[in-house]
């Protein structure tokens, strides 16, 4: 089952519905057999790419006018002169041309200001759409296109206008579900603060003193560390990276296709979406069952980047060999056989989130995952790109992470802080956006089979008392999915009141 904020889907619309623009300037006059094509260019660059001044767009568009009755002269092939000629159509004059030129259209590419495009142009239906077109600005692959006279230029002008609608507002708008209020209030630790603790696996098999009595410690205190040193292959590690990036850039027809459906967590969607007035998380995830194999629905794994299933199949044995590792070390760390929590995980499910935060102009009006701990043992996550944004509730303020290249970072969930009595804390966490990039993280749940139940280990409260409920695996979801749907803590509700 799920691990983390997971939940149902009412309404999966993706986040993607915010813009900006792209304008492409279409001056048409006499052909050059080479058409210029100026390749995307900075704002900045803009005011010297567009328009063509206009003694060149004079230049390109002269016309030829009959001597004899001034009427226009139009290209025609001369066969007999085997010469291109200009005809004029009311009288029998004709001439051979000086330039054998006689059409030239010129495409401008440039990113625009919107000085002229409405903001809600996005969201009109009647528009044709694009969808081999990227947003210079924001990367966000459908636009909305249309024709128009631009001010102060000679030709047509092909508005091209992003559907992403806080690139093109400019995050003026971003839309009300989106607005979070509550982000703004909520204190974040200044920087410079100590790091999250880091744990360094290799060190971690090869003495079991040091490194492990940190670990426990860890565990303890923290809730959460970074992991070096693991033994995830690079190239498994750069794979799912650039599969997942390449991914979320792909049109959303195509990656509708892999949409959840209604009520169910898996496949291409947003987190936790039942109702019309809800507030929103901004963000795109894909959501998928990786282990135990039997449970993959591989109508929801894309086909597309070519090599995606089989590196998210090599991905999610190596991220489970090392949650098994990491799981069989804090069973001892706690006093206990390796096999007590380590049968638990024989047939464990995994799930693995992909997560997608679009750039938001309003950053700080918006959140891009709500603030939630884990539903399960251990999550493992890998941060895609340099982008920033998790951050964790330490000591009553949000505490920014700073993922070193390649780590993982490790967080213990909720069904490990309830098997260990609470020893091992179950931290709040959330991401936030970036107001000019894109962030993505992939985020690896590891739960128990489904058969197992989820309570205190008996081996851990023999001489204490029970701070948590047991309840099998099945109504321990169903507990935390309705939990979820209230709004309300879900390890509160495992808690047993005497704790
Ligand atoms: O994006 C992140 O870094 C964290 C995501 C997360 O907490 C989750 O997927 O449960
Ligand atoms: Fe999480």
């Amino acid at each position: 089952m799920d691990g983390g904020g997971g939940g149902t889907s009412a309404e999966p619309e993706p986040v993607t519905v915010r813009l900006a623009a792209v304008e492409t300037a279409t001056t048409m006059a006499r052909i050059d057999l080479r058409d210029s094509i100026a390749p995307h260019r900075s704002n900045r660059q803009r005011k010297s790419t567009l328009p063509p001044s206009s003694a060149t767009a004079a230049a390109m568009s002269a016309m030829k006018f009959c001597r004899e009755c001034n009427n226009i002269l139009y290209p025609k092939e001369g066969k007999d002169r085997r010469a291109l000629l200009y005809a004029c159509r009311n009288c029998e004059h004709q001439e051979v041309a000086d330039n054998n030129c006689v059409y030239r259209n010129e495409v401008h590419h440039a990113a625009a200001e919107r000085t002229q495009v409405l903001q809600d142009v996005a969201a009109d239906p009647t528009l044709p759409r694009n969808k081999d077109v990227r947003c210079a600005a924001c990367g966000h692959g459908e636009a909305v296109f249309f024709q128009a006279t631009a001010r102060g230029e000679e030709g047509m002008t092909l508005f091209f206008v992003c559907c992403n609608l806080s690139c093109a507002t400019g995050g003026a708008d971003v839309p009300s579900r989106y607005l979070r209020p509550e982000a703004v209030a909520d204190a974040v630790a200044v920087a410079g603060e100590d790091q999250i603790p880091i744990i360094d696996y290799q060190r971690l098999l090869l003495d079991h003193g040091e490194e492990s009595a940190r670990l426990h410690r860890v565990c303890q205190d923290w809730g959460f560390f970074q992991l070096i040193n693991h033994s995830v292959p690079d190239d498994v590690v750069e794979g799912m990276k650039a599969n997942i990036q390449q991914f979320f850039q792909f049109p959303a027809e195509v990656k509708k296709q892999f949409t959840q459906e209604r009520g169910q967590l898996e496949g291409y969607g947003q987190l936790f979406v039942v109702s019309e007035d809800q507030k929103l998380d901004w963000a795109d995830m894909l959501y998928l069952y990786t282990q135990p194999p039997e449970d993959r629905n591989l109508r929801f794994w894309p086909d597309q980047p070519a090599n995606f299933k089989s590196t998210l199949d090599k991905y999610s044995a190596a991220v489970k060999d090392i949650t098994d590792t990491l799981l069989a070390t804090m069973a001892q760390n706690l006093g206990l056989e390796p096999e007590v929590i380590a049968d638990t995980c024989v047939g464990g499910i995994q799930s693995v989130r992909m997560n997608y935060y679009p750039p938001c102009a309003q950053a700080d009006k918006v959140v891009g995952f709500s603030p939630h701990s884990d539903s399960d043992l251990l999550t493992l996550v890998l941060q895609v790109n340099h982008v920033q944004g998790l951050q964790i509730k330490r000591n009553g303020s949000w505490f920014p992470v700073k993922p070193l290249e390649g780590a993982f970072v490790v967080n213990v969930g909720d069904i490990l802080e309830i098997f260990t009595n609470g020893r091992y804390k179950s931290i709040e966490h959330r991401a936030v956006v970036d107001p000019k990039e894109e962030r993505l993280s992939v985020a690896a749940f590891h739960s128990p089979h489904i058969h197992a139940m989820i309570g205190p280990l008996k081996e851990i409260v023999v001489h204490e008392d029970e701070a948590y409920k047991t309840v099998d695996h099945e109504d321990f979801m169903k507990l935390f999915f309705s939990a979820k749907l209230e709004g309300k803590s879900f390890l509160d509700r495992m808690k047993l009141k005497s704790s």
